[in-house]
């Protein structure tokens, strides 16, 4: 883990470009990005505000017709998601209700990723609903950010696979309402096994290190 991510010698495996389509999100998927993004909201005020108790039961009343509204309509299929939003080659179109990347997934933080050669990486910021000791990251939040990472990095290579192990070094506690940033490469590929690294930085401060192990599929 002590190596720069670089990875320069692995670009062999990556296959597909990550970074998301800047085309303008329109329609029915704005509107669910927006509602995504106000939820958000919602939640964040919901942890730290010292609301009133009439004005939470408003609010809870609001929702709940709201959450009624919204169960009336039939399930989409999953290839509707596909077909709807963009071009194949529009990955965020595939990962729009990702719950670490999502942006029409409200309990995203969310995760922005980028590829930078064959390093991939990440911004984020935790709100008050991520926090496990006081002011700080929760651990398990941080380790599905290094699983989405990791597992993002990996899905690059020429033979995606399933998370088997993720060991996460926890070096000094993660701080919340901060702009963090991370990044993972693939390290080495072996049979069916992908090897991932990441980090994740507060600033200079390195936060918290991960090593995966992916299983491809048979
Ligand atoms: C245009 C389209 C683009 C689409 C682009 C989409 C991008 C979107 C990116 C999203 C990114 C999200 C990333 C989230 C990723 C998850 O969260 S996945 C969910 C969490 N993981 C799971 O649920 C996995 C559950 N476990 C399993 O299914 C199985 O145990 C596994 C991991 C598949 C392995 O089972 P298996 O294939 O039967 O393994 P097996 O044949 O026994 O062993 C094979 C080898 O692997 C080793 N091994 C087995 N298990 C493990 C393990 N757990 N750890 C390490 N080594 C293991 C064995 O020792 C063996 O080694 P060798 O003897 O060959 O040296």
């Amino acid at each position: 883990m002590n190596e720069p991510l670089d990875g320069s010698a692995l670009s062999q495996y990556f296959l597909l470009p990550t970074d998301a389509s800047e085309a303008p999100v329109t329609g029915i998927w704005a509107e669910r990005r927006r509602l995504a993004s106000i939820m958000r909201t919602v939640i964040e005020h919901l942890t730290v505000a010292d609301t009133p108790e009439s004005e939470l039961r408003e609010a809870a009343d609001t929702l709940q017709h709201l959450a009624a509204q919204l169960g009336a309509h039939p399930r989409r299929r999953k290839r509707d998601d596909i077909a709807d939003t963009a071009t194949p080659m529009d990955k965020h179109a595939l990962i729009d209700f990702s719950p670490l990347i999502g942006l029409s997934n409200p309990i995203s933080p969310p995760l922005e990723l980028t590829l930078d050669g064959n390093t991939l990486r990440g911004r984020l910021r935790f709100g008050t609903a991520y926090e496990g000791p006081p002011g700080c990251a929760h651990g398990g939040c941080i380790a599905a950010v290094f699983d989405e990472l990791l597992g993002y990095a990996q899905s690059l290579t020429s033979l995606p696979g399933m998370t088997g192990t993720l060991t996460i070094r926890y070096r000094v506690p993660t701080p919340l309402h901060t702009e963090l940033h991370c990044e993972a490469r693939v390290q080495r590929i072996s049979g069916r096994k992908i090897f991932c690294v990441g980090r994740l930085y507060a600033g200079e401060t390195l936060c918290a290190e991960a090593d995966g192990v992916f299983l491809a599929s048979r």
